[in-house]
């Protein structure tokens, strides 16, 4: 018999004690907390989550969390213990902290497609990453992008009034957002103009959306988070085709502009090459002009990894932000209208006022838009839930959660709490203007999120306010948005993002 089965029976048992020990601690946790109810190995008590499509997720937790404090819920999803937190001092405990800023694990599906860009980095690369990036945000370079906004929202307009034969019949909103968003995104960041609006057939924002779905997936079923298990399944495949449309459209765009600036460098002199230039240094170009502290230029992987990040967050949060805003204005007659007359006072009665473009000072001007914006963001936060893995211990509440945890924001449940927001459901875009449209004034600043706060805030939110007000201006003044679907019939479905699972159904009437 040898020592072999000696050595496989202590090996088991010790791995059944391990488990066991495990299994105690989850309890111990889960018992400090409100809680999602009985815990089953493996699985964990989050079985609730599985077994919903997508469009139900948000609707199962704001059920589960209706019967706790209002405050925190915790759960255990798989072998991890999960705190979910929606109330602004729960909030504030984890995005304000400096040393929990490691994403937690629900992000790694995310990684063989956006790499350890700005988005999923941690540490000095991602203290490195942020301090180089920023720069392209900078107020004159947001101020030379409303050109760009300007011209693809002129070609928005174009499209929906040509598409729904000026309003006879219903078109999906969504769709026509995210091309609009990806054209904006590609020449102001990229420097690349490819007319995504004119193309519809192009491969890479249906894929983006198929991704999404599959990152989706892997994140509920607990037994395809480990590789090992995941290459194994049909996924696999599936992911990689997605992979090679997704990172061949990007690689293409780097590459192209390269080859653009060797031209330039070639052709002009230095004057005219700064001149010609000037835009396009906003990002693309910033990370192929910079130098690591060593004096090494980024690699192409580092430069790919923060392109894939930048274009996927840089228009898929917009398209939604700008579809639910739609979704809310056609179901809100009276506040589209109230935004139309806002427009008419800032671009008066001249002959182009419907059609001229927007100026930078034009866009301070939208304040009833604005307001419109902001709490369509409440209502449908761009990024429903976002979490952290706890660096150390943290006591909240009185209960202590432990280190290696998973910290989950719903912000999308702490925009609708109804001890924080008066009418938490409605829309109330007054709220944001007038304090006594809503009973809760002095309001904490962790109440809304929608960009999330602290140090790993969105690095692009100017640049999203500037984008959706000046897109909402150049339609508003030439569309009237009629509901076909009502507010109450769109579920939105956790897919990394908030989307309309089923589309946004409106008609586009000329004005
Ligand atoms: C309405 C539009 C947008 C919304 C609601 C939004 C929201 C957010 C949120 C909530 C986060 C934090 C996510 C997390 O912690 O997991 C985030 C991060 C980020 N966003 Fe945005 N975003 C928007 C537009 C943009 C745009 C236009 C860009 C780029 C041009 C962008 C680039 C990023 C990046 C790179 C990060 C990671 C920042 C870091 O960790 O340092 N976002 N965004």
């Amino acid at each position: 018999m040898g020592l072999g089965v000696p050595v496989l029976v202590l090996a088991s048992l010790a791995l059944m004690i391990y488990a066991l020990v495990g299994y105690i601690k989850q309890l111990l946790f889960i018992r400090r907390f409100p809680n999602a109810g009985l815990i089953y190995p493996l699985i964990g008590n989050a079985n609730k989550l599985y077994n919903v499509s997508p469009d139900q997720i948000l609707t199962v937790i704001v059920d589960l969390a209706m019967k706790t404090d209002l405050r925190k819920m915790a759960a255990v999803l798989g072998p991890r213990p999960v705190m979910m937190v929606f109330h602004p001092e729960t909030t504030e405990a984890i995005l304000n902290s400096n040393v929990h800023i490691e994403k937690s694990a629900e992000y790694y599906p995310l990684e063989a497609w956006l790499g350890t860009g700005l988005l999923l980095a941690t540490g000095p690369k991602w203290r490195g990453r942020r301090k180089l990036l920023t720069p392209a945000f900078h107020f004159r370079i947001l101020e030379d992008a409303v050109e760009t906004f300007n011209r693809y929202s002129q070609q928005l307009v174009h499209c929906l009034l040509e598409d729904g034969q000026n309003g006879i019949h219903a078109l999906d909103i969504f769709p026509y957002t995210t091309r609009c968003t990806l054209d904006i995104i590609l020449e102001s960041a990229m420097g690349k103009s490819l007319g995504v609006q004119s193309h519809k057939g192009l491969e890479y924002p249906q894929v983006v959306n198929a991704m999404l779905r599959l990152v989706q997936h892997r994140q509920r079923s607990p037994w395809l988070m480990p590789d090992v298990l995941f290459n194994l399944s049909s996924w696999k495949g599936q992911s990689d085709q997605y992979l090679r449309v997704l990172h061949g459209f990007t690689r293409s765009v780097i590459e192209q502009r390269r080859e653009d600036m060797s031209a330039q460098s070639q052709n002009c002199s230095q004057i005219q090459k700064s001149k010609a230039t000037k835009k396009a240094t906003a990002f693309l170009d910033l990370l192929l002009q910079a130098k690591t502290l060593d004096g090494q230029e980024l690699s192409l992987q580092d430069i790919q990894e923060e392109v894939d990040t930048f274009m996927f967050e840089g228009h898929d949060t917009t398209a939604c932000a700008l579809s639910w805003t739609i979704l809310l204005l056609a179901n809100h007659p009276h506040e589209q209208e109230q935004i139309f007359r806002e427009q008419c006072e800032i671009f008066g009665d001249q002959e182009n006022s419907s059609t001229g473009p927007v100026e930078n000072r034009h866009l301070h001007q939208m304040r009833y838009l604005e307001c419109c914006i902001k709490e369509a963001l409440r209502l449908y936060p761009s990024v429903p839930v976002y979490g952290r893995t706890l660096a150390s211990d943290m006591l909240l509440d009185g209960g202590m959660v432990p280190k290696g945890a998973t910290f989950l924001v719903i912000s999308y449940l702490l925009h609708r709490n109804p001890k924080i927001w008066d009418r938490p459901n409605d829309f109330v875009p007054d709220r944001f203007r007038n304090a006594s449209a809503d009973k809760i004034i002095n309001r904490n600043p962790y109440s809304y999120v929608p960009f999330s706060a602290g140090p790993r805030n969105c690095i692009g939110q100017r640049f999203a306010m500037m984008e959706e007000k000046a897109i909402l201006s150049a339609l508003v003044r030439k569309i009237k948005f009629i509901a076909v679907d009502k507010v109450e019939d769109v579920k939105p479905a956790i897919e990394i993002v908030t989307r309309p699972y089923n589309g946004i159904r409106v008609k586009c009437v000329p004005r």
